[in-house]
């Protein structure tokens, strides 16, 4: 049996209420569809009628009604049958398929549907350029069927009439509307005014008038001009979007605000065709930059058929590739040219482009070197901390303060708190981009970098080893700064970890299930010491006791032992007072005995 071909049916009604209905996210997107078909009309009277006039598109608001004029093309009897009764067909599109559209703003031919969201009766008077002194009257109160009579001669161009819904009369409310046209309308090419006043767009943007302007002017325009658009911060600085070869032009700046590396505060306004697109089309703007704001007119990039967001294809992928080269070479603009903004935007967004600075090796050239990294000893740039430390870049991921950091602290010399968001491998790649050694603390390297083979002979080496032996730690004879330090301890975390949950302690404080599973745990930790002893061999105190004879020698080191033990003692907090008198009792024998 050979399969018959059926039509598709159409429920018109309930395909017009998805339509005019849930197409858009709000009723005031009408305000927009009804703006544009008079723009396009005008656009369309201006290519093809060859007679002169001034396009212009009027609103009117009166309680309960909605009315947008202009002087437009109009429609025949023909053309209201063929493009405004028809869904899904338009002179915007067919015109653009002749391949002249390209400056119209419609394209699906479902626009005029939106009227019948926010109106209970839609009356559409025109007279079209091309029969003048005939006019006729479209009405409609659903969009599903629709009368057309001649009408009263009127002038050429088209008045939509909108009888709005009761819940509607907020679209009757001239603040209200202005507000709305204002932010749709500002960048269309024809003058678009509310109740006879001043257009809404009269002010082209400065980026269309950058050439009859001083650079001055165009800069406080710019600032004027993201203002109006920035809703939260003020812009520190704007940066031009000026690419007519890729058919994008606008303008980006960087927000005044204190910004963190994770905050994402960018937001994009998108025209195409002079139309309100979208507000918050931030994904055009690189990741990074969560502390910029922008405007940009595109004919590359695609509306969705609802004309509120763009569609994600290759256009959009080649437009945020732009934006982000206009975003870098912007700040490189700004940062050779107008340093007291440059030194704002750095303060503000220090965090943000450290991060930034890790993903764009283009941004890590340009601000490597002057954005801050947080050290023991307050912010530091890069070639700061180099001088201040020798070349070298030592840096923490301990919390606290470990015995490697005290010294270095007792040094004065920097450390870089890398637990902070981005900073160690910024400054890694930034030792690297340099040839500087970069020392880790809490490292068995950083350890090795810190504390250098001493001079000693193996002989006088093993005496102090002996010296300082004890069971639990191991004794390393080094040399190390600051040298009036005669010792150093590094406790061992995890040994230590394991001393106190195989203690009798632990039996009687932690549950019997927690401990066991705990236990497994350090049973795979290799049994190590649970301290190391760096005895510094450049000390004068550590290399006198090598001179001193054997009973001396012993005399001292019980001198030295408490206080080694108020550092060494791993094994909980150092009993002071006990140390204090330890220490007490073997200086007097030391005296005693003295020579
Ligand atoms: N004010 C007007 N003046 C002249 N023609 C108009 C006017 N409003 C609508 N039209 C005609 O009706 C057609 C359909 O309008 P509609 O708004 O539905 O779609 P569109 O503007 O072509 O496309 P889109 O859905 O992308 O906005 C238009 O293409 C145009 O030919």
């Amino acid at each position: 049996m050979t399969a018959s071909l059926q039509k598709t049916q159409v429920d018109l009604a309930g395909l017009m209420r998805v339509l005019g209905e849930a197409l858009y996210s709000t009723p005031f997107v009408a305000i927009r569809e009804l703006v544009q078909n008079g723009h396009d009309s005008c656009t369309r009277r201006a290519k093809e009628s060859t007679e002169p006039f001034e396009p212009k598109i009027q609103v009117r608001t009166r309680p309960g009604e909605l009315i947008i004029e202009d002087n437009g093309a109009g429609l025949t009897l023909e053309e209201i049958h063929t493009y405004l009764a028809t869904v899904g067909r338009g002179y915007t599109r067919t015109l653009r398929e002749k391949g002249g559209g390209d400056d119209l703003i419609g394209y699906f031919g479902l626009g005029f549907l939106s009227a019948f969201a926010i109106s209970h009766r839609v009356e559409f008077w025109t007279c079209s350029f091309q029969a003048p002194g005939l006019a006729h009257r479209f009405v409609s109160v659903s969009g599903e069927s629709y009368s057309v009579v001649v009408a009263a001669n009127r002038a050429v161009g088209t008045q939509v009439r909108l009888f709005l819904k009761d819940e509607m009369p907020m679209l009757g409310d001239p603040a209200i509307v202005e507000t709305w046209l204002r932010k749709y309308c500002c960048l269309l090419k024809h003058p678009v005014a509310l109740n006879g006043g001043v257009a809404v767009n009269a002010e082209p943007p400065p980026w269309r008038r950058q050439s009859e302007l001083s650079d001055l002017r165009y800069k406080t325009l710019s600032l004027a001009f993201a203002r109006h658009f920035e809703n939260v911060f003020d812009p520190i600085a704007t940066i031009p979007v000026n690419r007519a070869d890729y058919a994008v032009q606008g303008m980006l700046w960087i927000q005044d605000g204190g910004s963190f590396a994770s905050s994402d505060n960018r937001n994009l306004s998108v025209f195409v065709r002079g139309m309100l697109i979208g507000e918050d089309e931030r994904n055009l703007l690189p990741r990074w930059a969560g502390f910029v704001g922008g405007v940009i007119e595109s004919t590359l990039l695609q509306p969705t058929a609802s004309r509120e967001s763009l569609r994600n294809d290759d256009a959009y992928e080649f437009i945020a590739g732009v934006l982000q080269q206009a975003l870098v070479s912007g700040l490189r603009q700004i940062a050779e040219s107008d340093p007291a903004s440059w030194r704002r935007i750095l303060s503000r967004h220090n965090e943000s482009l450290l991060a930034a600075a890790l993903v764009d090796a283009t941004l890590f050239k340009l601000v490597g070197d002057d954005v801050t990294v947080r050290t023991t000893e307050g912010d530091f740039t890069m070639p700061a901390l180099l001088e201040r430390c020798n070349g070298t870049v030592y840096l923490s991921y301990e919390e606290r303060a470990g015995v490697e950091s005290m010294l270095l602290k007792a040094l004065k010399q920097p450390i870089v708190l890398g637990c902070r968001f981005a900073a160690g491998p910024f400054c890694a790649r930034y030792a690297q981009a340099h040839g500087a050694p970069i020392v880790v603390l809490g490292t068995d390297t950083g350890a090795e970098t810190l504390f250098r083979p001493s001079d000693l002979a193996r002989d006088e080496i093993a005496v102090l080893e002996a010296c300082f032996f004890a069971a639990d730690r191991d004794v390393l004879v080094r040399q190390f700064d600051p040298p009036f330090l005669p010792f150093a301890v590094l406790t061992n975390p995890e040994a230590e970890i394991r001393r106190r949950l195989e203690s009798d302690e632990a039996d009687r404080r932690i549950g019997q299930a927690v401990l066991g599973l705990a236990r497994q745990f350090t049973a795979g930790i290799a049994q190590q010491k649970l301290a190391k002893v760096y005895v510094n061999a450049a000390n004068p105190v550590i290399r006198e006791l090598l001179q001193l004879s054997n009973e001396r020698r012993t005399q001292a080191v019980a001198a030295l032992q408490p206080l080694l033990s108020l550092c060494a003692d791993a094994r909980g907090t150092p009993d002071m007072e006990r140390a204090l008198t330890d220490f007490g009792n073997a200086l007097l024998t030391l005296l005693r005995d003295g020579p």
